[in-house]
């Protein structure tokens, strides 16, 4: 085996390049003042001794509502602790596999318990009624006079929403697990990066979580180059980036997402690939071919994998963009997807279940939402389009007969 190489603890481009990991928790957190700090008033009540409120915060997936809400209730606790007879218990968990609100309620407990000499309880066999007496015996307990419950990624219990509606309003008199104030004041904090949850959650939960609205917007590219220069600093070796690496990579996180996590995991890939090709400094041409690597092998393997309802809302998606008829909104888009269903003689799903189809799209990079607000009367509306570039999608499809005879019948409009 004389031709295998050698590896070496060398690294002549990486500084430390855990500081683009997606696990990183950054000590700054940059073009972020606006929401934060209206993120933060939203706790003003607190700091004076009164009921926190509940506030509902939503966005994309990696802008931030993670790092930032860890950032504000480090702020609300410090604030706090500068203030006779107010001090606060601060509790972020990820809802990410807990998929229904007894999971939520069981790991709550464990969460609350894990300051008191109190034991963890069991995820499984309790009777549900039991694990919700245990988590409000824990809040009435807490030996904080407030108590802040941030539930990331809550989109994850979809309509088990039991708990958001019982810990969202447990300090009032009439709540069937009613928490007094005077022991301890509870505060919900929902995190989801699925904008659409909201409108699936039960309207009772949602007026009690709802009231107080955070949204985190994507970043445009002048942000990304802000957060990514900032990163850089720590993650590379002095002078080992060319001054067009961090603009050019804003510019295709910008134009992809405008998310920060795609920005970073860019810049990682870019910086990768120059260290594996033995080259002394990262360049725009790695950036390229880091951009065309992670969009094509992302998507094409998202798209590969979906489900046949899936695939035709993909498919759905190209024919409106080879037509020019994106951004679409959903009752276009669904008259799309019903016409194509027909022509593959496939049954059609309901209107919401496309548009799940397509959030898993907005979420995985394909397609892009933009959401339309026309005020109190017009309400809300969005409005989809291609996030990928259509050949990407054209190649997870190729492989499916149903998607490739409906582009025959349709004149192989697409597949050529
Ligand atoms: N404004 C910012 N400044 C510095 N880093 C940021 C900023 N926004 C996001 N990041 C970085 O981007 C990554 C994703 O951020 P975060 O986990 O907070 O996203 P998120 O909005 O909670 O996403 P998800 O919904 O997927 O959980 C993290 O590595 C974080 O450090």
């Amino acid at each position: 085996m004389d031709n295998l190489g050698h590896l070496t603890p060398e690294d002549e481009i990486f500084l430390d390049e855990d500081v683009l990991r997606d696990d990183y928790d950054p000590s700054r957190i940059l073009e972020r003042d606006e929401v934060l700090n209206r993120y933060l008033q939203m706790f003003s009540e607190v700091i004076r001794g009164k009921r926190p409120r509940n506030v509902f915060v939503y966005g994309p997936t990696g802008v931030g509502k993670t790092v930032g809400t860890h950032l504000v209730l480090d702020r609300v606790r410090e604030d706090a602790d500068g203030v006779d007879d107010v001090d606060v218990t601060a509790v972020q968990m990820e809802c990410r596999d807990l998929n229904t609100s007894y999971q939520v309620a069981v790991n709550l407990v464990n969460v609350l318990r894990e300051s008191t000499p109190r034991s963890s309880i069991s995820t499984t066999g309790y009777p549900e009624g039991d694990v919700y007496d245990m988590l409000f015996d824990e809040l009435r307990k807490a030996d904080t006079t407030h108590v802040l419950i941030a539930l990331d990624e809550i989109d994850n219990i979809g309509t088990s929403d039991n708990v958001l509606y019982k810990l969202g309003r447990c300090n009032n008199r009439n709540s069937a697990k009613f928490v007094d104030p005077d022991d301890t004041k509870v505060g919900l904090i929902g995190i989801t990066n699925d904008s659409t949850f909201r409108d699936s959650l039960d309207p009772r939960v949602k007026s009690t979580l709802c009231e107080h609205e955070i949204h985190f917007p994507p970043y445009d590219a002048n942000e990304l180059r802000t957060i990514l220069k900032d990163r850089a600093a720590d993650a590379f070796h002095d002078g080992v980036l060319t001054d067009d690496v961090v603009p050019i990579t804003a510019a295709f996180a910008a134009k992809r997402s405008g998310y920060a996590r795609t920005a970073l995991d860019l810049l990682y890939t870019a910086g990768d690939l120059a260290r594996s090709s033995d080259d002394d400094v990262v360049t725009e041409q790695h950036v390229r071919q880091a951009e065309e690597e992670i969009q094509q092998g992302a998507i094409v393997s998202e798209i590969t994998s979906l489900s046949p309802q899936g695939k035709l809302v993909a498919y759905t998606l190209l024919a409106l963009d080879n037509e020019g008829e994106l951004p679409a909104k959903m009752d276009a888009f669904y008259a799309w997807y019903e016409h194509a269903a027909r022509l593959t003689e496939t049954d059609t799903v309901t209107a919401r279940t496309v548009r799940d189809l397509l959030n898993d799209l907005v979420i995985n990079g394909v397609a892009k939402m933009e959401e339309i607000n026309r005020g109190q009367r017009g309400g809300r509306h969005y409005r989809y389009s291609l996030a990928a570039h259509p050949e990407m999608i054209v190649d997870g499809l190729t492989e499916d007969d149903t998607i490739t005879e409906l582009d025959e019948q349709r004149g192989g409009k697409i597949f050529r």
